[in-house]
């Protein structure tokens, strides 16, 4: 069975087939640095990355390439406002957002390109589409020509004509046509520039995803992604750059997530209802708003409540405790049982589901059901008389592997678990009876590390967490 996306450009559910057996190329529009990112921003970073995630997982070869918007409007009025520089500005928010989504879980990019660091390729792709008569400069600026691109509408699904009627020529602009948009912007006084054939600026904003995923990807790429907002006019303005350019379909699939609202009101900037990740993290378990996320379709919007958040958590705390009780029993199981191919198979019917669930556009929602009832069975089995060491390692595996398709941990992070620690006292007590002090001293360390403190006693050594 393939996998299906529900693709933006056809309105339905595709199959997914890459350009090049076993591998994808993906591009997903990432943040423009001027601010810490809000929970809205952080849902494309993590459903796409699950979305990377399931396709290795099922065998493909993912090159990701997300870039940083670290020059626009935005970011020159934030440098204003501040009093320090552009790239000052985008080089601490670009830090701050690693930060945030790596406590996600999100894996890095294969590539993350940058604006400043790609300008030569921005200019001469702007150069390229003046020469092919589908963009003209103006007075230090560029505009790409929207109207001889015919294919103009087709993501988003409008025609051109309803979009002529929205769109008026103000008095002094220098578009030729309301529909025109900016491929590159004249600097103003004062404002951080490029030097360019048509004088210093810098470029606007959908150029660079064209530009940049072309370098990094090619010209033809699988997937596109990002947040709804940006089927019109982003990706439509991309598309009709590239393929103006190279005469090829831009990307076969366009993903787009719904939104995080609050009061179902999308969570904004401009409108200043959001919640930074930065804030949240420092009172929630990231792991339980990466749960969160999931547990609602990629392309439904959510609303951000208390509500929800508490159910994402005692959601995870359920995994977690069936996971721990199968951890927990690993040691006391005995041997082979004659049920054991049963509960084999039991397991593989889950993992069979999990397959289905994600296949159908990456449903992490019903996926997630799955693992309930993953840690359902396990929970049955755990109350068996006698269980056999090879299905606990097979629910444990399962677990394992299929919260690692979602990035969902459930052993926390740096916390040994009680056997471990056993584990580790015993073999302390060994160096010790063998004299082997500088051993013994070195387990206590990385106790210590792990805020495991040992204390020894005539009855034997004690341990607490501190
Ligand atoms: N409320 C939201 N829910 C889901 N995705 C969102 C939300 N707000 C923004 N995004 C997505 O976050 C990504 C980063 O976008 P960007 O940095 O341009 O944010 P932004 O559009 O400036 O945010 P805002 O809309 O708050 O001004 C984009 O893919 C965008 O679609
Ligand atoms: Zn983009």
């Amino acid at each position: 069975m393939a996998i299906k996306f529900y693709n933006t450009l056809t309105r339905q559910k595709d199959e997914f087939h890459p350009i090049e057996e076993g591998k994808v190329k993906m591009y997903v529009c990432g943040p423009t640095v001027y601010n810490y990112i809000h929970i809205g921003n952080a849902r494309p970073a993590i459903v796409f990355d699950t979305v990377r995630r399931y396709l290795q997982f099922r065998g493909y070869e993912v090159k990701y390439v997300s870039n940083f918007t670290d020059v626009d409007d935005k970011l020159i009025r934030a440098a204003n406002e501040l009093g320090e520089d552009v790239p000052t500005i985008a080089e601490r928010f670009i830090q701050a957002y690693f930060e945030d989504v790596g406590a996600l879980g999100v894996q890095k990019a294969d590539v993350h390109p940058r604006v400043m660091e790609n300008m030569d390729i921005i200019i001469e792709f702007i150069e390229a589409l003046i020469e092919k008569g589908y963009a003209y400069e103006s007075d230090g600026d560029v505009y790409f020509r929207t109207r001889k691109f015919k294919d103009y509408g087709k993501l988003s699904h409008q025609p051109i004509e309803e979009l002529r009627l929205g769109a008026r020529i103000e008095v002094g602009e220098k578009k030729q046509d309301p529909l025109d948009f900016a491929l590159w912007k004249a600097a103003k006084e004062g404002e951080i520039y490029w030097e360019s054939p048509w004088g210093k600026g810098r470029p606007g904003w959908h150029i660079e995803c064209s530009a940049m995923a072309k370098k990094y990807l090619g010209e033809t790429i699988d997937i596109h992604a990002g947040g709804q907002d940006l089927t019109f006019p982003h990706h439509e303005n991309e598309i009709a750059q590239t393929e103006a350019l190279t005469g090829k379909t831009f990307a076969n699939y366009w993903l787009h997530n719904g939104y995080i609202q609050i009061d179902n009101e999308k969570m904004s900037k401009s409108l200043g209802n959001f919640v930074l990740v930065h804030d949240i993290l420092k009172q929630i378990d990231p792991q339980v708003l990466r749960f969160f996320m999931l547990s609602v379709h990629y392309r439904n919007p959510i609303n951000f409540s208390q509500e929800l958040l508490n159910s994402a958590k005692s959601g995870l705390e359920r995994l977690r405790t069936a996971y721990e009780n199968l951890l927990h029993r690993k040691e006391s199981s005995t041997g082979l049982t004659n049920n054991d191919e049963q509960w084999l198979a039991i397991i593989q019917e889950l993992h069979a589901r999990f397959i289905e669930e994600m296949d159908d556009d990456i449903n992490t929602a019903n996926a997630i059901s799955v693992l309930f009832d993953l840690a359902k069975q396990a929970n049955i089995y755990l109350r068996e008389p006698q269980t056999s060491p090879k299905v606990i390692d097979a629910f444990l595996h399962e677990f394992e592997t299929l919260t690692n398709v979602l990035g969902i941990k459930l052993q926390k992070e740096n916390e040994l678990l009680d056997e471990e620690i056993e584990a580790l006292i015993e073999k302390r007590i060994e160096a010790r009876k063998n004299r082997d002090f500088a051993l013994a001293d070195q387990i206590r360390d990385q106790l210590k590390e792990m805020n495991i403190i040992l204390e020894d006693t005539p009855q034997g050594t004690r341990w607490k967490r501190m």
